[in-house]
């Protein structure tokens, strides 16, 4: 069973999923609360990419409080495992690096990034609690700067603004100096990483999933340029605020508890990432409705805002 509101994705994300006897879809925003039977529950829900979240920073904060809460009450009802989705941002600047899952942050309360940072350390205290007082089944999961095929082309995080960005011939917008770091970890391996950690006992976590190579933005906008062998020029933008200056993840504890680490460095996830927004948006959409016969609707303003926001 999926929930989505399709406040940051389209139908198309879910296209081939779509009449799979095991697969159930229910528009619905966790805000509100839900109910049904389950074994396990995923709460991934919240905008992610800064665009998104700053855009309504209220609601943004409303998801990660009471859509924790409604999850979380679900999974006491039903006496579900869940899963929480945290983040990266949870360190905020770091002052230490690589980040391990001791460290317990150096976050601006009042900053413009607060509602995902502040509102995701909420989550996983609600987590914490509901433990403690509820005795509910759960596991924390610290995901950092995730990309891969699947994402929105205007997603409006920095892999895919600059894959665009050098697929169009546009200038790529590196904002601040470009020294800042990312650790990138391919879609397919933080999957296996939330799986892993859902479907064992060793730990309720938190555990950090990431890859722990860090490169630097120029870094990878250069590496952009190089695989899509594009003529786009690097152009320097203002420094968004309160944006983090390195972002590295130990992952000892996953390694240990989980066997787990990231298998696909960032030169090949990028080649496959490439290949897939090389396929035009609305083109990936048709095909998939090809592939399986059926008609679904896709919801082309929800690209249009996304191409606003990010712009
Ligand atoms: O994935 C994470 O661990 C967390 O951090 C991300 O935040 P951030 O790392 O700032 O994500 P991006 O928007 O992709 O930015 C990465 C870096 O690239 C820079 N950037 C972004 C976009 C762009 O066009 N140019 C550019 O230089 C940003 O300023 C930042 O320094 C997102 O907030 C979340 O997806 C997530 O929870």
């Amino acid at each position: 069973m999926c929930l989505d509101n399709f406040f940051t994705s389209t139908r198309s994300g879910i296209a081939d999923l779509m009449g799979h006897p095991r697969f159930e879809f229910i528009r619905h925003d966790v805000t509100e609360p839900f109910y049904c039977e389950c074994d396990m529950v995923y709460n991934m829900a919240c905008p992610a990419s800064p665009v998104h979240y700053q855009w309504n920073p209220i609601k943004t904060t409303k998801v990660s409080v009471l859509g924790t809460i409604n999850m979380m009450g679900l999974a006491k009802r039903v006496k579900a495992r869940i899963l929480q989705a945290s983040t990266s941002e949870i360190y905020g600047d770091p002052e230490v690096t690589p980040q391990s899952e001791e460290y317990w942050g150096h976050v601006n309360t009042i900053g413009v990034r607060s509602c995902y940072d502040e509102g995701k350390r909420v989550a996983e205290t609600l987590a914490f609690d509901y433990l403690r007082s509820n005795n509910v089944d759960i596991r924390v999961a610290r995901i950092f700067n995730t990309y891969g095929p699947g994402m929105h082309p205007y997603d409006g995080r920095v892999v895919s603004n600059f894959i665009l960005q050098a697929l169009h011939g546009e200038d790529i917008t590196i904002y601040g100096d470009g020294s800042q770091t990312r650790s990138f970890g391919y879609v397919d391996d933080t999957v296996d990483g939330l799986i892993r950690l859902m479907n064992q006992e060793a730990t309720i976590g938190p555990v950090n999933i990431g890859n722990p190579n860090e490169f630097t933005v120029k870094e990878l906008a250069e590496m952009i340029i190089e695989l899509t062998g594009s003529k786009s020029k690097i152009v320097f933008l203002p420094l968004p605020g309160d944006d983090p200056k390195q972002r590295r993840p130990n992952i000892t504890r996953a390694k240990a508890l989980l066997e787990w680490e990231p298998k696909v460095q960032l030169r090949e996830g990028l080649t496959k990432t490439i290949h897939y927004f090389k396929v035009p948006f609305s083109e990936t959409v048709l095909n998939r409705q090809r592939a399986d016969g059926k008609h679904h609707t896709i919801d082309r303003s929800c690209m249009f805002i996304m191409r606003a926001l990010a712009s």
